[in-house]
């Protein structure tokens, strides 16, 4: 039996970074404008601050500005949303990230609708939900609006397929389903309640696994030839002491089931930062007025 397609978001997603960089080099040279990204992480987790520097060298790859905002772990929630006031108000500043998780003192809720939504370069922004939802012009969620480049670029057109997003978290499942139906896919939202969940999963040409649970999805739910999107990071102890990242999806089983299956890691992690360094070149370009190459 043939093996499924590895589909390989280290290479799109550096394209993608490659399309994003000459944009914002033309904008420096003909506007004087250098799109800027502000990330704010509360507290010392150290996957967060992997993120985060990752984040950053990104960012200053691509030629925008890089603004990092370091807060200790037990910075009261009225002094975020002062220097979220402050990041607003800032013209040089394009895009407003703050990591999540947030320490328990502070509710996220509040931190998100603080953000002005033309800066949310995340989507989080109940603006930006509603307009996703309702056909505005939305900024997109990173990890979802990733997933759907990658569908396209293996798929085509992907009117008409049956898609099933197993998760239904603001960040992922819920934009993800949104982002599908506007493709003209036929979508099923699965969760933790669901009964039959390897019968539901069978059903579908598309699976998008975001569930946060190591290796859940296994290679007999799948139907032969489908496309597998993982979107889970979990990372896992080695008999040896040592970790690695996993996804959500049995991998060494679906890969002789699917059609295709993006890696973890190498497939939806890398197109996640390009995606935010998209959404911070769409951002500053509305807030100047400007309209950009639509091939991005
Ligand atoms: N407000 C907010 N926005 C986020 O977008 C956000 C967040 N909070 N909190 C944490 C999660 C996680 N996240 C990832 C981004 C890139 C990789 C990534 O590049 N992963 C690499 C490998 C990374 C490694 O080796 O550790 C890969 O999958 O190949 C992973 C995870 C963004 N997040
Ligand atoms: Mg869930």
């Amino acid at each position: 039996m043939t093996e499924a397609t590895i589909i390989d978001g280290n290479r799109f997603s550096a394209g993608l970074r490659d399309r994003i960089a000459s944009e914002v080099h033309a904008l420096r040279e003909t506007r004087h404008i250098t799109p800027g990204l502000a990330v704010v992480l509360v507290g010392e987790d150290p996957a967060s601050q992997v993120y985060v520097r990752t984040k950053h060298k990104r960012t200053v790859e691509v030629g925008m500005e890089s603004f990092v905002h370091t807060l200790p772990v037990d910075t009261p929630e009225d002094e975020l949303l002062t220097l979220i006031a402050g990041l607003n108000k800032d013209p040089a500043v394009h895009g407003i990230l703050v990591q999540l998780p947030l320490p328990r003192q502070i509710d996220a809720q509040k931190v998100i609708e603080a953000i002005d939504p033309a800066k949310d370069v995340d989507g989080f922004h109940p603006v930006n939900v509603g307009r996703l939802a309702s056909g505005g012009e939305a900024l997109i969620p990173c990890t979802p609006f990733g997933s759907l480049l990658l569908l396209r670029d293996h798929l085509g057109d992907l009117s008409g397929l049956d898609a099933v997003v197993v998760g239904r978290s603001n960040i992922v499942g819920k934009p993800m389903a949104q982002l599908l139906i506007r493709e003209s896919c036929t979508v099923t939202v699965a969760h933790s309640r669901t009964r039959d969940l390897p019968d539901v999963v069978r059903r579908a040409d598309i699976v998008i696994a975001a569930v946060g649970k190591p290796g859940m999805i296994r290679g007999d739910w799948l139907k032969p030839g489908c496309t597998v999107i993982d979107v889970g990071i979990n990372r896992v102890a080695n008999p040896d002491g040592t970790s690695r990242l996993v996804g959500d999806v049995a991998f060494d089983e679906a890969v002789k089931v699917a059609g295709a299956i993006t890696p973890v890691p190498g497939g939806v992690g890398p197109m996640t930062i390009a995606c935010l360094l998209r959404n911070t070149l769409v951002a500053c370009a509305r807030q100047h007025r400007i309209a950009l190459d639509k091939s991005l």
